[in-house]
């Protein structure tokens, strides 16, 4: 790709010293590793390498903010898109380095808008990821082969079904792109989806976004295991960002895998699910804990004492959401799950519009999502719950030096 232009990093603008930032030597060009002194090693502030053989925000240990988006390619210009995957290619390395985007938003030319819009300037990189996806509608829309790849579409990126109670917004599904970005500061997460909204403009629009906060799930899990909207412990049992064989196994599409392209690469499903707070909080204390068949407190399965501790999954409720989710009842599925909690106010109705936006990543959907949600056609927690968004994208594998994300895709 391209170089990026210098660019400074937000510290430094702001008259941080030299000495707290160590910059790898080619960190003028924007894409190489940048690693904070002492102060910031393993806390919040610090930045997610960007370059390496899997994109980051998968594996990732879970980062406290979400502005996911669902972009429309409204170009068919092939070159043009490309261009633009070049564009936020250099943006997304800046920004995750804790640079701003271009020459930034201050000391440009005074004629012309700034570069970056400002808005995290000063802030640290906050473990910024930024996870890109391509969904189904990119490489076939209305039986238009739009950017001579329909051909290259992977076996594995097959749309949803329908599920039983699905109730999905068109407005809030699909999507020929899809941008994550996951961060420990709203504003850094928020800063990253504006910047590339408005590098695409003329050549993606943005079709539907969401916000979360309260992570819902671990990829960590000697961390306190967080809580969703329902107050119960969300991500016990997931996969962990040190456990590369499930991880190998479950997570990273292989060259094998009838798409070449892909190998590295995992796939996201995305789904808006909306939570009936207040029926739930008319529920009792019993019936919420068999409805997950975990208890409330400690997060222990049923019959046992510990969070950790093994389930059995004879003893929960034949209708229990862990019984139904568990790989034992799925022919051994497996997803890593990366979701967050979502509030948007009222709904008008005085009731609170929050939910869970759940994502998760696999090797494939066919054996993971579709297979787990198949099996929760019958979960008791179906009564408080309602799908309304659905997305469904090809994540490429990681940007390598000198590439550009979807490189391997549009070679
Ligand atoms: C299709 C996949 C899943 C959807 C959709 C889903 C929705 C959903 N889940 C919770 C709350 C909890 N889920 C828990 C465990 C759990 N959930 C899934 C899958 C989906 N959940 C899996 C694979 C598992 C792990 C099962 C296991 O191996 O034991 C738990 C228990 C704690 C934990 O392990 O994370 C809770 C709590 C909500 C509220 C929800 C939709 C709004
Ligand atoms: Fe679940």
């Amino acid at each position: 790709m391209t170089e990026a232009r210098p660019g400074l990093s937000r510290r430094r603008m702001l008259g941080f010293s030299g000495a707290s930032l160590v910059v790898g030597a080619a960190a003028g060009a924007g894409l190489d590793r940048v690693a904070f002194a002492d102060e910031d090693k393993g806390g919040a502030g610090r930045a997610v390498p960007f370059l390496g053989p899997h994109q980051a925000g998968i594996a990732t240990p879970v980062q406290d903010r979400l502005h996911f988006a669902a972009f429309d390619v409204t170009t068919g210009d092939r070159e043009r898109l490309v261009r633009m995957l070049k564009e936020w290619t250099q943006a997304a390395a800046a920004m995750t380095a804790g640079r701003p985007v271009g020459d930034g938003a201050v000391g440009g030319v005074a004629v012309a808008p700034p570069d970056d819009t400002g808005e995290a300037l000063g802030l640290p990189p906050s473990r910024l990821t930024l996870t890109i996806g391509f969904g189904p509608s990119l490489f076939e829309k209305d039986g238009e082969d739009r950017f001579g790849i329909k051909a290259r579409r992977p076996p594995a990126l097959v749309d949803l079904p329908h599920f039983p109670g699905d109730a999905l917004e068109p407005a809030r599904s699909g999507g020929d792109i899809a941008v994550q970005a996951c961060a420990d500061d709203p504003q850094v997460a928020v800063h990253a989806i504006r910047n590339l909204a408005r590098i695409g403009f003329g050549v993606v629009a943005v079709r539907w976004s969401q916000l979360g906060f309260g992570k819902t799930s671990s990829t960590t899990p000697g961390a306190q295991t967080p809580r969703n909207l329902f107050g119960f412990k969300d991500g016990t049992e997931n996969i962990a960002e040190t456990d590369d064989e499930l991880l190998g196994r479950h997570v990273w599409a292989g060259k094998g895998d009838g798409s070449d392209w892909m190998a590295g690469g995992s796939y996201m499903v995305a789904r808006r699910i909306r939570m009936h707070i207040e029926t739930w909080d008319r529920t009792s204390l019993r019936e919420q804990e068999d409805i997950f068949g975990r208890d409330k407190g400690e997060g222990a399965p049923v019959g046992a004492r510990k969070e950790r501790d093994a389930p059995v999954l004879a003893k929960m409720k034949p209708d229990a959401h862990v019984r139904l989710a568990h790989p034992d009842s799925n022919g051994g599925a497996r997803i890593l799950r990366r979701g967050y909690s979502f509030t948007d106010g009222s709904d008008g109705l005085g009731r609170l519009e929050a939910g869970l936006f759940f994502i998760a990543f696999q090797r494939d959907p066919r054996t993971g999502f579709i297979r787990v949600q198949s099996s929760l056609a019958t979960d008791a927690l179906n009564e408080y719950i309602q799908h309304v968004g659905s997305g469904v994208f090809a994540c490429p594998p990681g940007v390598q030096k000198g590439g550009f994300w979807g490189d391997t895709l549009f070679a």
